[in-house]
């Protein structure tokens, strides 16, 4: 078993009479790249700040590294959290933001930092507030890598990137994951992206974590069923439906649980695996759903 760094115990955090976060309970074990999933303002950056101390949850109770991370430098030195609307102190060049990250991050990995400035293609010298968007994500980037960090949170760093730089962005942090294991946490809307780098799955749904499962387990556990309505309907009696669509006479339905792939081809159905982005359009619509009715 690995120690779990991080624990998480029915934290609620409200904001007036919003409920953001809702009895989320979950670890976090050392070593592993989690993905953090969700919709717009399902509550990925208020659980990435109650867990890096920049909100103090309204219930509950997080530790980390052993210790509450609020305004606790021993806890936060070993913790890095790159977010999109970082603000840099006005006058900041580039190559002062690498200054304070070698101050700031006591595994902070200098050769590497400037590595991957160059292969981001970042001017050092030039003033961050003058940086386009995407150099702006690309800082932060480095910036997380580079730290190094025992844990470290990725808040969508693509944003403004384009499709070489996240790439780019994904084989440096495999790489250098690979031989310097860490944990990682990943929240992104680019499901499919990063579908193969991430190991664990962690979602949540209106401030509630509705999944909490390892890639590898769940990509076995989702299929989508496509066939005769009733052949479908015996194969899946005791499968979680997650969504049921007719084509034609088909009936289509994608369902979470064990489905002998002999028993279908005997039933004339048709099985198919399910990406996590579906799974997860899937899981966060029926749970839509759900909570409309
Ligand atoms: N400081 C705050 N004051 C009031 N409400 C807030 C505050 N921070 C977040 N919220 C609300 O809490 C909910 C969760 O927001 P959060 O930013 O955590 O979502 P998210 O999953 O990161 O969304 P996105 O994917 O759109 O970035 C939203 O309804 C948001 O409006």
């Amino acid at each position: 078993m690995t120690t779990p760094i991080v624990r998480a115990e029915a934290v609620t955090k409200r904001f007036g009479g919003l409920t953001a976060l809702d009895g989320v309970t979950f670890e976090l074990r050392r070593g592993g790249i989690y993905g953090l999933l969700g919709r717009n303002g399902a509550g990925k950056t208020t659980l990435m700040q109650v867990l890096t101390g920049q909100q103090l949850p309204s219930a509950g109770r997080v530790e980390v590294f052993g210790g509450d991370p609020f305004e606790n430098e021993r806890v936060l030195g070993q913790v890095a959290f790159i977010k999109e609307s970082q603000r840099y102190p006005d006058a900041f060049r580039v190559r002062d933001a690498l200054t304070a990250g070698r101050m700031l991050f006591p595994h902070w990995d200098e050769a590497f930092a400037r590595a991957l400035v160059h292969d981001f293609d970042l001017p050092a010298k030039r003033q961050i507030k003058k940086l386009s968007r995407g150099m702006l994500s690309a800082l932060g980037v480095v910036l997380g890598l580079a730290s190094r960090a025992p844990l470290t949170f990725f808040d969508e760093p693509y944003l403004g990137l384009d499709a070489v730089a996240r790439q780019l962005f994904y084989d440096r942090l495999l790489a250098d994951y690979a031989e310097f294991p860490r944990t990682v946490v990943l929240s992104t809307h680019l499901i499919d992206e990063v579908s193969d780098l991430i190991e664990h799955v962690l979602l949540i749904e209106r401030g509630r974590l509705v999944l909490d499962e390892s890639a590898d387990a769940l990509r076995g556990q989702v299929v989508t069923l496509t066939g005769p309505a009733g052949a479908v309907d015996a194969l899946a009696v005791n499968a979680d439906e997650l969504h049921r669509e007719r084509l034609g006479g088909l009936t289509r339905a994608t369902v979470r649980g064990r489905v002998e792939p002999g028993q279908a081809r005997a039933a004339g159905v048709e099985l198919q695996p399910v990406s996590l982005q579906q799974l997860v359009v899937r899981i966060t619509t029926a749970d839509t759903k759900e909570h409309a009715a």
